[in-house]
């Protein structure tokens, strides 16, 4: 089995917290003790709540003693550096020299609270703080309990601590994005422009940069045998075991005889051990002479292009898709690797910032159909109801969707989930396998064969689907639509699907409606809005989470359904218009430009 420590030899950044004291010796004497509390109970919340995608508790750093001035101040920074820190976090309990005090590194997302206490003046230093923070172009997000404290109280305010977490998951993803690869293995598929990478978008939004492997280093290695053998028996035993294989789909004289199909389950049970080394390595490939090949290209998502130069005489990847995404393989549960069909890299980008503020596998699809509720009663005499009484979205795609997405893990609230890997049972992991049906692909499309993934997911999971394009004129944008998945009576399903390539994974999702809202009115709307033939769908409302994430990264939301008060963005946000928080969001970051221009 790989190694999966090694995935993240680096380690995982930190958070750094930056108690804050005014130096005058009676007002420090009063207020350290209490300063420092605040800050230790902010960290132990972070480090109880919050998980690296690994599982393990995020670790934070609280500054040994509280900065009065500018050589503290520094002197937190070089220990913060040395440290890792990858989020800042600034909490005053009084008043302090905002210009001394101060934090200056422009790309490490940084939070200031200000304790509502009215004995000491800490909401005039944090307000003084954010004013630095405007005027010198380094936007931060400002907490602010909304009940007053006793001076002596050192617990953190229930919203005080949505807004810590939220800020935390935000300021993380980020971080882990940081100085990581995506991988291309291939180039443009089909002509889709999603594949297209541009890489001044990853280096200067993402802080992340660009690998390339040609889809033939995967032939060489499956032809040299440059794959860890031994994993690649137990992976084909547990494919044997756990992959149902269900009825071939095309016409009798067009199916690729068994001995072939075996063959083939062989060829795509070893891409998939070449793609997760080609992404993070492999130490075993070193122990076997192949030291370059156990290097790996660091990247925390991939593309494989397939169609057509692949796809078109070798067995497809959807199966390496699948798995990779998926929270588990062959070697029990463990974090998804995020993979794009087609190396549609903005759809990967797009379920990295689900994964990562979620720590859970993410689907990707094909934005395939807008049903009303006229049209599928017309063509099942069913009438749509519920969630999906104002019409649902067929979401499909050969491939990329992790099993996860068959909706067969149970939420603590009991509803459908995908859950983080470290919460998924064994029995779960053989809930959704057994939900699964692998069927031999279209030969009209994939003419080397393969099988792709046949499932439905679960109804009613709270799910939001999401793309980040590329706009010329603007640059990257971000649109998300939180709502639920649907479960149709079987029939329905059958019947809409068998219009489809039913051999393939279904998502049916209907978006939650806002009256009166341009786009969110109507389900239609959000279908004849969205920006690209692909989305990714995370498990769970997280449309204000990506808000927040997306405003540290400076790019614009252009379409989402998110209540104005669940919004949370730098305070700077609010300089730039308080009415049209959406205008003013792309004037924000069209003012401050990518975060690491
Ligand atoms: C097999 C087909 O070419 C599919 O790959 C196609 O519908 C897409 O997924 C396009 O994104
Ligand atoms: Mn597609």
């Amino acid at each position: 089995m790989a190694d999966q420590t090694h995935r993240y030899a680096a380690g995982f950044p930190k958070i750094g917290i930056r108690p804050i004291i005014d130096r005058r010796k009676l007002v420090k004497a009063a207020l350290n003790e209490n300063t420092m509390q605040l800050a230790l109970h902010t960290a132990q919340l972070l480090t109880e709540h919050l998980r690296y995608p690994d599982g393990s508790p995020v670790a934070c750093i609280v500054n040994e003693t509280c900065i009065s001035g500018f050589r503290e101040a520094a002197e937190c920074a070089d220990r913060f550096a040395k440290e890792g820190v990858g989020v800042i976090i600034t909490v005053a309990l009084g008043w302090c020299y905002p210009l001394e005090t101060m934090e200056t590194n422009p790309v490490l997302p940084h939070a200031i609270w200000g304790f509502n206490g009215t004995e000491r003046p800490g909401a005039v230093y944090m307000g003084a703080l954010h004013a630095a923070h405007n005027q010198k172009g380094l936007p931060a997000f400002k907490i602010y309990g909304r009940d007053v404290q006793d001076i002596d109280d050192t617990s953190i305010p229930e919203d005080v601590q949505a807004k810590l977490l939220a800020f935390g998951r935000a300021g993380l993803a980020v971080a882990l994005l940081r100085g990581k690869s995506y991988l291309s293995i291939g180039s443009v598929s089909m002509g889709i422009a999603g594949c297209i990478v541009d890489d001044r978008f990853f280096q200067k939004y993402l802080g992340m940069k660009n690998a390339y492997v040609d889809m033939t280093e995967v032939s060489r290695r499956i032809d040299n045998g440059i794959y860890d053998a031994a994993e690649f028996e137990q992976a084909l035993a547990w494919v044997r075991e756990k992959c149902v294989v269900g009825p071939d789909p095309n016409p009798i004289d067009m199916r690729i005889p068994d001995d072939q199909k075996s063959q083939d389950w062989e060829t795509v049970v070893k891409m998939t051990l070449i793609v997760r080394d080609l992404m993070i390595g492999n130490p075993k490939l070193a122990a076997m002479g192949y030291e370059e090949e156990a290097y790996g290209n660091n990247a925390i998502a991939a593309g494989f292009q397939g169609q057509r130069e692949w796809t078109d005489h070798r067995p497809s990847a959807d199966f390496l898709e699948a798995v990779l995404n998926s929270s588990f393989d062959w070697n029990g549960s463990r974090e998804p690797y995020i993979v794009a069909t087609e190396n549609d890299n903005l759809n990967a980008v797009t379920m990295l910032l689900g994964h990562y503020l979620t720590n859970t596998a993410q689907i990707f699809a094909d934005v395939r159909t807008y049903w009303s509720p006229e049209s599928v009663q017309r063509v099942t005499g069913y009438r749509l109801e519920g969630h999906a009484a104002a019409g649902i979205l067929h979401l499909i795609n050969s491939g990329p969707a992790a099993l996860d997405g068959t909706g067969e893990q149970a939420g603590q609230d009991g509803l459908p989930a995908m859950k983080p890997h470290w919460e998924i049972t064994e029995e779960e992991i053989d809930r959704c396998l057994a939900a699964t049906s692998w069927r031999p692909t279209y030969m009209d499309q994939f003419a080397g064969g393969g099988h792709s993934t046949d499932f439905v997911t679960k109804g009613g999971m709270p799910a939001t689907m999401v793309r980040l394009n590329l706009v010329e004129g603007i640059g990257p944008v971000l649109q998300l639509a939180e709502g639920y998945t649907i479960e149709l009576p079987d029939k329905v399903h059958d019947k809409l699907d068998a219009r489809t390539t039913p051999a393939w994974p279904t998502t049916w999702f209907a978006p939650s409606l806002v009256p009166g809202d341009p786009v969110f009115d109507d389900v239609y709307s959000v279908m004849e809005h969205w920006g690209s033939n692909h989305c990714a769908v995370s498990c769970g409302h997280i449309g204000a989470d990506l808000i927040t994430l997306a405003s540290m990264l400076r790019i614009p939301v252009h379409m989402h359904n998110v209540s104005a008060r669940r919004i949370f963005r730098p305070s700077a946000w609010s300089a730039f218009g308080t009415k049209d928080l959406e205008g003013a969001d792309f004037r924000a970051c069209a003012a401050y430009g990518p975060l690491y221009s």
